[in-house]
């Protein structure tokens, strides 16, 4: 395995595991503003006839609870807005460098490949933790899924729910980099009132690499951990995640699931990408589960990412299918009595329009928003947020050079993880149940952060206090 997840190897490097703002944005994280604004997304309303019309533009009831009148009268109410957030990255400080994996490689061939440190430059500047709120991109499916359910409307609720899974693929189409792997006990926030959610994340452990998250949005509840065992095939790694994502709504319905395998091709020559492939059986808790298909690619595959999915009740009767690919769209179509509906089929998600001026990380603008910070937000942040890591912000900015030397330092610094874990450390958020061995989180987070009080959050991307306090193990690996 190349650098993907953590091997306990001696000698590896922490690849282990491998502004120019558009708006002046950074004002305040919120904007008042006299004008009612929707932020909403069209597939698969429960609103909506049942058609493949995307109008992207109606208000909707459910949305934005955030959006709360000031002055509470009249023409004049002031709304709270949510922050303007960017559109795309700062411009690059330094020239990009043409650095191929292959040059990086092609000396170690035949080698221990955990044993090949890849510099910044095949890094993206995202972090793991920031990478599993990309999952979240399209959380309005579950909103939907929500309302549906209390409507009476389990079918479509579990097809919801199915699209929401998929849809977090979308975003790792056409990505080359690496994110950065997080260090031990480094969490990321993310307060997205604008999509009616708030999302926070940590690394619970180094060894193996786990993270863990929780979300809660708009009559529902999200968590899980990332943890992948991978497989280093030569021209490919395989990715098979460990770990159950578990959906609790309000109204006491759940749904869990796992994720499908990834494989990473073409790591030596050719163009890199990523292929999702295998079943997710989403298990709900009361009348309907799903099984969903992501197709094995094939070389004679004329249509490749491909996703079909069964719908069914606890009997095993067939109520509905899916269809459509994890890059692009989804559609559903109901069966009426065990017959399928002649209907038309209905859209319940699609990939949002990707940003105008890419860069060569390929982020999507959701992506893009990830890691900014605001003077207002770098207050109200924990030390030990992905957005202060210094070697990724320089990475964000161009500065190459300073990336690179922070990261060797930082990657210095977390040799002392297993150690650290050995000797008893503890993530300050989360906790492993001992029922179902996940990881829960403890609360107090939003709490702490009302009041700035960081009690027990170290300064992990600091210099070292004192070395003889942190021996750093010779023999521990990254
Ligand atoms: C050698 C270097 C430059 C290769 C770059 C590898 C990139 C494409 C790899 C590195 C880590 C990978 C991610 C690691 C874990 C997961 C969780 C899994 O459930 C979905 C895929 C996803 C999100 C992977 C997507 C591909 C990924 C981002």
């Amino acid at each position: 395995m190349l650098c993907l997840s953590e091997s306990s190897n001696t000698e590896s490097s922490d690849d282990a595991g491998i502004q120019e703002l558009d708006e002046s944005s950074d004002e305040d994280d919120y904007n008042f503003c006299d004008t009612r604004q929707s932020f909403s997304d069209s597939a698969a309303s429960p609103d909506m006839r049942m058609k493949h019309s995307n109008s992207s533009n109606d208000v909707q009831q459910y949305n934005h609870n955030f959006v709360e009148s000031r002055s509470g009268k009249g023409e004049n109410e002031c709304l709270l807005l949510p922050p303007k957030r960017r559109t795309k990255l700062p411009e690059p400080v330094e020239k990009e460098k043409g650095v191929s994996l292959w040059s990086m490689i092609k000396d170690n061939v035949g080698k221990d490949l955990t044993r090949v440190c890849l510099p910044v430059y095949f890094n993206e500047p995202i972090s793991s933790l920031q990478k599993c709120f990309e999952d979240l991109e399209y959380s309005h499916l579950l909103d939907h899924a929500y309302d549906y359910g209390l409507k009476g409307n389990s079918v479509m609720r579990t097809l919801c729910v199915a699209a929401f899974a998929v849809s977090g693929y979308a975003s790792s189409d056409g990505r080359p980099c690496k994110p950065f792997n997080p260090l031990l006990g480094e969490t990321y926030e993310a307060d997205f009132p604008e999509n009616g959610i708030r999302f926070f994340s940590e690394k619970v452990s180094h060894h193996p690499m786990v993270m863990a998250c929780h979300c809660e949005g708009r009559g529902w509840k999200f968590w899980g951990e990332s943890n992948v065992k991978s497989k280093f095939w030569g021209q490919t790694i395989q990715l098979d995640p460990v770990g159950v994502l578990t959906l609790e709504f309000d109204d006491g319905e759940i749904f869990k699931w796992s994720k499908v395998t990834t494989t990473i091709n073409n790591l030596i020559i050719g163009r890199l990408y990523c292929h999702h492939h295998g079943t997710m059986k989403i298990s709900g808790n009361r009348q309907h589960s799903c099984k969903l298909t992501f197709k094995q690619q094939s070389f004679l595959e004329r249509n490749p990412r491909q996703v079909q999915g069964v719908v069914e009740d606890i009997g095993g009767t067939k109520v509905a299918t899916l269809r459509g690919k994890w890059d692009e769209s989804l559609y559903c179509n109901v069966t009426n009595d065990g017959v399928n509906s002649s209907a038309e089929s209905t859209l319940l998600w699609e990939k949002h329009e990707p940003p105008t001026n890419p860069t060569r990380y390929n982020l999507s603008s959701f992506a893009i928003t990830l890691n900014e910070l605001t003077p207002n937000l770098k207050e109200k942040l924990p030390p030990t947020d992905s957005r202060l890591r210094p070697d990724q912000r320089h990475l964000e900015n161009g500065e190459y050079d300073k990336a690179n030397s922070e990261k060797l330092r930082l990657e210095t610094r977390q040799r002392m993880a297993r150690k650290m874990q050995d000797n008893g450390w503890k993530p300050r958020w989360f906790d492993r149940d001992t029922e179902d061995g996940a990881f829960h989180y403890t609360g107090g987070y939003w709490e702490a952060r009302e009041q700035r009080k960081w009690d027990g959050c170290r300064d992990i991307f600091g210099e070292l206090p004192d070395k003889k306090t942190y021996p750093v193990p010779a023999s521990v690996g990254i």
